[in-house]
């Protein structure tokens, strides 16, 4: 089975502007949804959709309205009841085709719900599960919240990857190799930040067609332990490091609605795959094929596998 843990799960609210975004000026909304977010429910969303076992882990409160939106959904979930209302993060689509992302921090947990919510992920965990710890932390957790989960989980014999940034990153980065998750999934601004190297350099060089400066980050990555490295490189594509060598493809061209989610989506298709028992190529395919399908359906929208077309034959060994 595949869990993910959304220490700070949000309301997704979507306002189309249908018109430039100006700061200072006054703005007519013309059409917003909301839809449960955070990465590690999207992750989830994504691998229900496509048939497998998921749970998804998450502090709200009983009644915290992101509940009735993951049963709308129909997500098998389980919540750790805490005090605070799940944030609301805003996406504001503007023309031409701008996403613009506004987050809350969170409500902060206080001590007692910290270790509730880690309890809570513990005791859904079996070995041989896979666990995907994603996003950033809610405040309260402490920064190396993340690390310490890795060990546990390795502990009860689960299979664990990160998808964050910021700080939670930084403290994954100091406990390689000795602590190591099994799959990270940086963007080229997080490898930057991992590495210690200018994330928007790599971006704007693979964005060029020059792959080295990702690809030597993400080997480097996966000698210090990770067992596979998913870097996204937006609309560039996508690399993986991972069994010594490195793979990378060209994102199959779509439209663009809302890129927001598309991440977790590629998360998703990489986690389809890999529990598939597909090899490398083919999950780098199915990462880049969810993330294009997400980029191009609206707000926080998780696609179907009918919506996602993997295509290997574009996946080239570097
Ligand atoms: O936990 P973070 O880094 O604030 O990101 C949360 C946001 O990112 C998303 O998961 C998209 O990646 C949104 O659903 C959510 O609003």
């Amino acid at each position: 089975m595949i869990i993910t843990l959304t220490a700070n799960p949000s309301l997704d609210r979507t306002v189309d502007l249908g018109a430039p975004l100006t700061p200072g000026g006054v703005h007519r909304i013309g059409a917003e949804s909301t839809q449960p977010g955070g990465k590690g429910i999207n992750v989830a969303l994504g691998v229900h959709r496509a048939g497998l076992p998921v749970l998804a882990v998450l502090p709200a409160a009983p009644s915290d309205p992101l509940l009735a939106l993951l049963e709308a959904v129909g997500l098998p979930h389980r919540s750790c009841a805490v005090a605070g209302r799940v944030r609301t993060n805003l996406t504001v689509l503007s023309s031409p085709e701008i996403t613009t992302k506004l987050n809350e921090p969170g409500a902060t947990l206080s001590a007692a719900e910290v270790t509730a919510l880690q309890e809570l992920l513990l005791a859904s965990v079996t070995a041989g599960d896979s666990v995907m710890l994603s996003g950033s932390l809610a405040p309260g957790l402490p920064v190396d919240t993340y690390v310490r989960l890795i060990e546990s989980l390795h502990g009860v014999g689960a299979r664990v990857g990160v998808d964050t940034s910021d700080a939670p990153l930084t403290a994954l980065a100091a406990a390689l190799p000795g602590t190591a998750p099994d799959f990270l999934k940086p963007n080229a601004e997080e490898l930057g930040q991992i590495v210690g190297t200018d994330g928007t350099l790599l971006e704007q060089q693979a964005a060029a067609g020059e792959l080295t400066g990702v690809r030597d980050a993400a080997l480097e990555l996966h000698r210090q332990g990770v067992g596979a490295v998913l870097v996204t490189l937006g609309a560039a594509g996508g690399l993986l490091a991972t069994d010594d060598a490195a793979w990378f493809s060209p994102s199959p061209a779509g439209p663009v609605v809302s890129t927001v989610g598309a991440g977790d989506s590629a998360t998703a298709g990489y986690l389809i795959a890999r529990e598939r028992g597909e090899g490398p190529g083919e999950r780098l395919a199915h990462a880049l094929a969810y993330g294009t399908a997400a980029v191009g359906l609206p707000g926080t929208t998780i696609p179907r596998p009918d919506q996602v077309r993997p295509d290997a034959d574009r996946v080239i060994r570097l």
